[in-house]
């Protein structure tokens, strides 16, 4: 079994328990009662390469990175230092993370939130929106691609946007059939945990103009962004670094101001 398959087997169990908890309904009511969802696609794109910062406690292949005590706080942080959608990190198990902690940030931040999970079933959209996201985390590689097309098309008719996550070139064209929007393409194989920064360069020419094209994973500072930027990234995605560093806001800052490079423009 796979890391990817252990992690999908804990996240059933917590998912049956909270279904057995919270009805579908209910859900739906507090959906109904949750802001309207922000326009995440136009939050990504623009002139610059935007950035994406990630509330992440723990990871399955690092195990524990931050305690993070105030989740809202730390995402006050990413958008005072110029972040253009916050990621939650919600799964349990292996990342630390709740939809408390969802909650807690969509309270705090005007930028779109992201809800960052391994989402098998509509029940968990309908949970990312009455917790406030605006974006929502679909894996291609853990989802058969009926399922996907589903999700893609149910998370949307609820508001929600979803980023699309692949890893290789046929997953591309899977998203894609699919009707994604935006497509993240994560240099982190979630079978194995091994992070190949060259994943991006080889895949990204794959996403057709006019999707969204981020690049997640291993954005150790802004070298890695201006690498990812000159391949053809719209956005990254970044947890680790600014997780673990001393100083959240003026890390942000720096990807951003080195997103904004006049010189990144050209061929953008
Ligand atoms: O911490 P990093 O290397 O900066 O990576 C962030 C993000 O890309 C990573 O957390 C991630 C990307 N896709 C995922 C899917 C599930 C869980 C986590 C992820």
């Amino acid at each position: 079994m796979s890391v990817l398959d252990e992690i999908i087997e804990g996240v059933r169990a917590d998912l049956a328990e909270r279904q057995a908890r919270v009805s579908l309904d209910q859900l739906k009511e507090r959906a109904a009662a949750a802001p309207p969802a922000k326009d995440g696609v136009a939050a990504l794109k623009g002139d610059s390469v935007t950035v994406i910062c990630e509330v992440k406690r723990s990871s399955p292949s690092k195990g524990a990175l931050a305690a993070i005590a105030d989740p809202a706080g730390l995402a006050a942080d990413y958008e005072a230092g110029g972040a253009a959608a916050i990621s939650v990190l919600t799964e349990r198990r292996r990342f630390g993370g709740s939809l408390a902690d969802l909650s807690e940030v969509r309270a705090r931040v005007d930028v779109p939130v992201l809800r960052k999970d391994f989402v098998v079933t509509s029940y968990q959209l309908w949970e990312a929106r009455a917790h406030g996201a605006d974006l929502v985390l679909l894996i291609v590689a853990a989802l058969d691609q009926p399922a996907l097309v589903s999700l893609v098309e149910r998370a949307e008719s609820i508001g929600l946007t979803p980023l699309v996550e692949v890893h290789d070139e046929d997953e591309v064209e899977r998203a894609v059939d699919a009707g994604a929007r935006i497509i993240g393409v994560n240099a982190r194989d979630l079978r194995t945990l091994q992070v190949d920064r060259s994943t991006f360069e080889r895949v990204a020419p794959e996403i057709p103009e006019g999707i969204v094209r981020v690049a997640e994973s291993g954005v150790r500072g802004p070298h890695d962004l201006i690498a990812y930027a000159n391949e053809g990234a719209d956005a990254v995605l970044v947890g680790e670094s600014l997780v673990t560093g001393r100083d959240p806001r003026t890390a942000v800052a720096d990807l951003v101001a080195a997103g904004a490079h006049p010189a990144l423009r050209q061929g953008r």
